[in-house]
């Protein structure tokens, strides 16, 4: 059998994607690659529970995974003495994944979901943190090959993941010649077998991927994917790039072989309706951190984190009372992995983000003061005179006007008004100074913990969350 790891045409690497990987390097701001270089504690998001019935040992075991990427520095900025920002693609991740279960990994799109598989399964080098597969740490292995058979990936785009010059029946023996698997006359029965068990025929050995659709592409990768008998598979969006009628039919393969074969799924979807049909349990991602893991059940029924909350407000659902109903979308832009917001990384875009006790603000009001000072703190409000504002130039009354489209109590218009007076004599960090003073909020100051969802309501009683008795509006 070669030692050798399989060379794969469906791999990516940091260097395809434009970042480039520094793992263990400690020439970026002395930080040891692995610690969070702030003050802040480590992020740790949800405690996967322990497994203690029997059944629901975990295959794989992921604490506090890391991955970070540097964009390439320049000649210049090595002579100006920079340090590349770290782009903290998935930044402290801990979860189970139980023998026999789908676990989904769900979030938007660029929030790490590609980079938690590919770095558990080593197809990147994690810059910290440890994962665990059947007992034993991936970190102490001598030889990955055992892990590699054992731990297969499936990618959404069978396309761009077969080489266009093999026959398919060469893509699905490819690992079999490459682990030595069998005689050459057993290899071809092997990928026949699989050809037919995922769908195709044996009589299409030799033909070229052009020659199929995208739903039989994907059989191909299935069929790759299984060649070596593996134990667990990362699905990564297998089905996204499908029309809906194949997808169905290939979520329903990949549940009869997971019975068949005893696997274990990774699942990883933005969609939540795939997601639901086929997850047992589910990890919800947002920029770089687990947010929220649950039961599928209990995840749709009762989601506890306000991004899970969201993320369900914008699924259509069908055939409920509440098909009519109107989607909400998530607001704002998903803030930048290289400069995530500090405490909890939603805290920018959450309906429900804690105010100071006493604060006469509905949760509109509030947001709109703290995206004010975001902005102050940005330094992206626009301090040109605008018609109405005379020779004096901008004013403090036409500021407000601009950036707030709802009155404030007086009390605290008297506050926002002394903020935007410190900003029209062009005094931006007093400005925010004042306003953070006033209104700085713990989910900016601390990162939040919980059982099951990573939030600072999970702290305060129902009764008392900011969105109690507030309709938001
Ligand atoms: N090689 C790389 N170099 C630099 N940045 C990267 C690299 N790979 C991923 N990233 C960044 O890391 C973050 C997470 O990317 P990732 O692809 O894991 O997200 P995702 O949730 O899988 O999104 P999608 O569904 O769009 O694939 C993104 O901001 C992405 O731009």
């Amino acid at each position: 059998m070669s030692s050798e790891r399989p060379i794969r045409g469906d791999e990516r690497t940091g260097d395809d994607r434009g970042g480039t990987e520094h793992p263990g390097d400690e020439r970026y701001g002395g930080v040891p690659v692995g610690e969070v270089p702030d003050d802040e504690p480590a992020p740790t998001g949800p405690t996967p529970a322990t497994a203690d019935e029997p059944g629901e040992s975990p295959l794989v075991r992921v604490r506090n995974l890391q991955k970070y990427f540097y964009e390439d520095d320049t000649l210049y900025d090595r002579l100006l003495g920079q340090e590349p920002t770290a782009i903290r693609a998935v930044d402290g991740v801990s979860f189970d994944v139980r023998e026999g279960e789908t676990l989904g990994l769900v979030g938007e799109s660029g929030c790490g979901k590609s980079t938690t598989g590919e770095t558990l399964l080593r197809l990147q080098e994690p810059t910290g943190g440890t994962v665990e597969f059947d007992g034993q740490d991936l970190e102490n292995l001598d030889d990955l090959t055992p892990f590699r058979r054992r731990a297969q990936v499936i990618f959404q785009d069978p396309f761009s993941s077969l080489d266009p010059r093999m026959t398919i029946g060469a893509s699905v023996r490819q690992a079999l010649d490459v682990h030595g698997v069998g005689t050459p006359d057993e290899r071809r029965e092997r990928v026949a077998e699989l050809l037919e068990r995922v769908g195709l025929s044996a009589d299409q050995f030799d033909r070229y991927p052009h020659e199929f659709s995208g739903g039989q592409r994907q059989r191909v990768g299935i069929a790759r994917a299984l060649a070596l008998d593996p134990d667990f598979l990362v699905l990564d969006e297998p089905t996204s790039a499908l029309d809906v009628s194949v997808q169905a039919q290939v979520l329903n393969l990949l549940e009869e072989l997971q019975d068949e074969f005893d696997l274990t799924y990774l699942f990883i979807s933005h969609d939540l309706g795939v997601i639901r049909h086929i997850c047992d349990r589910i990890a919800v991602m947002y920029l770089g951190e687990i947010v929220e893991i649950a039961p599928a059940d209990e995840l749709f029924e009762n989601p506890q984190h306000p991004y899970t909350e969201a993320l369900l407000e914008s699924v259509p659902r069908a055939s409920t009372a509440e098909a009519d109903r109107e989607l909400e979308t998530l607001s704002g832009d998903v803030p930048s992995p290289r400069n995530p917001p500090s405490g909890c990384r939603f805290r920018t875009r959450c309906p429900k983000v804690i105010p100071p006790d006493d604060l006469p603000l509905s949760q509109n009001q509030y947001r709109a003061v703290m995206d004010v000072r975001a902005r102050i703190e940005d330094h992206e409000v626009s301090l040109e005179p605008v018609e109405g504002d005379g020779d004096e130039g901008v004013s403090v009354a036409g500021l407000r006007d601009r950036l707030f489209e709802e009155a404030l109590p007086p009390a605290e218009a008297e506050r926002v008004d002394a903020a935007l007076s410190e900003l029209v004599d062009g005094e931006w960090e007093a400005a925010a100074a004042t306003l953070r003073e006033r209104y700085e909020s713990v989910c900016e100051r601390r990162h939040p913990d919980g059982e099951r969802a990573a939030c600072h309501l999970q702290q305060v009683p129902a009764d008392e969350h900011p969105s109690a008795g507030d309709s938001g509006e």
